[in-house]
């Protein structure tokens, strides 16, 4: 790979992990980053992240090969009339926006094309900001490349042997299927959890009893109603067509449903969750087939405080680094079950090994 020049316009939770990627795989690389926020900025610098940070896009980024653009969506589109008049003749700008075709019209508006190959890591968290990012954050994530037939393939191949290195899996798709596709499986998910804590807060009493004895399965599909409302508003205003086109599904199939409760239909509630599950279990299997397994190991323990940190000790004496760590609570582990993620598969290896040798109970699984 020959020596590149990295900028990025916004170094929050995205931005952030994907510089710091770069950083790790690519040490001799020069990043410059631009953020609105001097804090982060200086953390970038700091922890050796950033060679250069700006506190305005000018004509420092005219060196870049690469331009990640890591604002909101609508933001994103901005940047592209500025950037325009900085950038040199063979620089090629990528975003890693969750919407494309916004995007995809803009560039095409102002006649970036030959400049222009979009991006979009799917992985993140409802997160946000530099403090949150990380150099793994986008490792075994799909991230979606949308390159048109105006930029060069040399780019785009090299783009995309980029996007390996930091350990994602690139898949090369149309900005317009992109975009049907992210409402469905992204975009609405966001309103829908959202949409459902709010229902909770409405309906609850005063003594909150819904929010105190809000459980486990509450709490795995409503994670995402934490996420930044700017940035999804933004979302909304940009893919608005096809979240709506789901929306419509959805509320139709909302409609069986109480259907279903009112004429008291237990065998369509079985049915449908009978399909959902056959089809849930299958997306796990799939990825599995394709994305490199993630290193887990699944153990028993016992429900009291101290548990997690004694085997955290465990495995930092061992020299294995975790990944993540946490409980899951599912119909798979009926009393919950500690789950220990790790970077490769020697840690998972010797995690067992050590774990085993201080009694636990390692949970085999398929
Ligand atoms: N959060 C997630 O899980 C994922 C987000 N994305 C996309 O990544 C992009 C960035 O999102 P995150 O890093 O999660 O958000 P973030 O909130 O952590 O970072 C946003 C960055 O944009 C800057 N920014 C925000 N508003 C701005 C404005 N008006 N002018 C200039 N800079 C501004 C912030 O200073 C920050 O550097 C978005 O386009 C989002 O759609 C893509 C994949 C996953
Ligand atoms: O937190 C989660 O599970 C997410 O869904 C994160 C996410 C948010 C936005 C994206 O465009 C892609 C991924």
């Amino acid at each position: 790979m020959r020596k590149l020049t990295f900028g990025f316009i916004g170094i929050g939770l995205i931005g952030g992990s994907i510089a710091k990627a770069i950083r790790r795989v690519l040490p001799e690389s020069t990043i410059i980053v631009y953020n609105r926020r001097e804090s982060s900025r200086t953390l970038a610098l700091n922890d050796g992240t950033a060679n250069i940070a700006t506190d305005k896009v000018d004509s420092t980024f005219s060196q870049c090969d690469y331009i990640f653009l890591c604002t909101p969506v609508e933001k994103n589109v901005e940047y592209l009339s500025i950037l325009k008049k900085i950038i040199n003749d063979n620089c090629i700008i990528t975003d890693v926006g969750s919407v494309k075709t916004n995007i995809h019209q803009a560039v095409n508006a102002i006649g970036l094309e030959e400049h222009f190959i979009g991006g979009h890591p799917m992985a993140g968290s409802e997160k946000t900001g530099y403090e949150n990012a990380n150099d793994r954050l986008v490792e075994n994530a799909y991230y979606p490349l949308t390159p048109t037939n105006k930029v060069e393939q040399k780019y785009v191949d090299e783009l995309t042997k980029i996007v390996k290195m930091i350990g994602a899996i690139p898949i090369r798709i149309s900005y317009e299927e992109h975009d049907k596709v992210v409402a469905a499986i992204s975009h609405l998910p966001h309103l829908i959890a959202a949409s459902l804590v709010n229902l909770v807060k409405h309906n609850d009493s005063k003594e909150e009893y819904m929010k105190t004895l809000a459980a486990g399965g509450f709490k795995d599909i409503t994670r995402i109603a934490s996420s930044s409302p700017e940035m999804w508003e933004q979302i909304c205003m940009t893919n608005t067509k096809n979240i709506s086109i789901m929306l419509d599904k959805y509320i139709h199939d909302l409609k069986d449903i109480k259907s279903s409760l009112d004429n008291k239909r237990g065998s369509d509630i079985n049915a449908l969750i009978t399909e959902s599950r056959d089809y849930r279990d299958n997306i796990e299997e799939h990825n599995n087939s394709i994305i490199p397994r993630s290193y887990r190991i699944y153990c028993n323990i016992i429900d009291e405080s101290g548990a997690i940190a004694t085997i955290a000790t465990i495995l930092a004496t061992s020299g294995v680094s975790i990944k993540n760590i946490g409980i899951v609570h599912n119909r798979e582990f009926e009393d919950g079950v500690l789950k220990i993620s790790f970077y490769d598969q020697d840690s998972a290896d010797r995690a067992v090994e050590m774990l085993e040798r201080h009694k636990y109970d390692i949970v085999k699984r398929q």
